[in-house]
């Protein structure tokens, strides 16, 4: 058992999510090798945000167990699970509006800032030295994701595709192992799309990461992911290449059945 946990960086085995009498997941069984990018696609209501929920501890699982390298992260808190090296956005960009691009950087790194409050309001020289490290390593941070020249911008302020590339800043900034992004390519044009594939590609291979995403855009899944897990209805319908996805009978039905539903 050990040893085969080794080998990957997340493994999600058998979880369900049950809502009273709605099973949202059934039955989920997930792995993730280290710098592997894995899809998580499904028609609307298929459990792909609740899958994310229940790996970054929002939810517990009804049943199931969630292994993160080698520890058991079922159930546990979700801070306790950004500490360990679990990091994600979500659907509806969440960045500090009043603060600044920096300052948003830096309050998601806190999770990694290593003094007390006490040494932080008598200014002790440690916390001073603490603090001009985090403040360097959070430029150095915008730098790779090509921030830095926004830095003082309000976040808010900046154009689109760049909010959710803050966003994802922040989540590095916690220095994760695995990242989950939920709808990285959301309201983006094709020209916005194709430059976030490159710069997932790009964060995948600097920071040495695993990415799991959920997504709608096919382009955007298939130009990326090296493996893919389609839910409908709670239920695992498919896993495997973008190849095999694509050609999967069931995964075709699944999702003209939602055209022909909203026709
Ligand atoms: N906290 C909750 N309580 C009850 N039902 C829930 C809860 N969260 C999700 N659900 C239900 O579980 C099902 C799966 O929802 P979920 O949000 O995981 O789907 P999804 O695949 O992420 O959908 P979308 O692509 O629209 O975001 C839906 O029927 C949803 O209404």
């Amino acid at each position: 058992m050990v040893n085969s946990l080794q080998e990957k960086v997340l493994r999600v085995d058998n979880i369900t999510m049950q809502f009273g009498g709605l099973r949202a997941v059934s039955n989920l069984n997930l792995d993730i090798a280290p710098q592997q990018i894995v899809g998580l696609i499904g028609p609307n209501g298929a459990g792909k945000t609740t899958a994310f929920n229940m790996i970054t501890g929002v939810y517990k699982p009804t049943s199931g167990h969630i292994y993160f390298k080698d520890t058991d992260i079922t159930g546990l808190k979700p801070n306790r699970i950004t500490e360990l090296g679990i990091a994600r956005t979500f659907q509806n960009i969440r960045l500090f509006s009043s603060m600044s691009v920096l300052e948003n950087v830096m309050i998601s790194k806190h999770v990694r800032l290593k003094a007390n409050p006490l040494e932080a309001i008598l200014g002790l020289p440690r916390y001073t030295r603490a603090h001009k490290r985090h403040y360097e390593e959070c430029m150095q941070l915008l730098e790779q994701v090509q921030l830095a020249d926004l830095a003082d911008e309000k976040a808010t302020s900046l154009p689109y595709g760049k909010q959710r590339r803050l966003e994802i800043a922040r989540a590095l900034a916690t220095q994760p192992e695995l990242i989950l992004l939920d709808e990285p390519a959301a309201g983006m044009n094709p020209q916005e799309s194709l430059d976030l594939m490159e710069f997932i590609g790009r964060v995948r291979d600097e920071f040495g990461l695993s990415v799991l995403m959920i997504e709608h855009h096919m382009e955007v899944v298939m130009g990326i992911c090296e493996h893919i897990v389609v839910l409908d209805h709670g239920e695992t319908i498919a896993q495997g290449t973008p190849q095999e996805i694509q050609n999967n009978q069931q995964v075709i039905e699944a999702y003209l059945g939602v055209v022909e539903e909203s026709a």
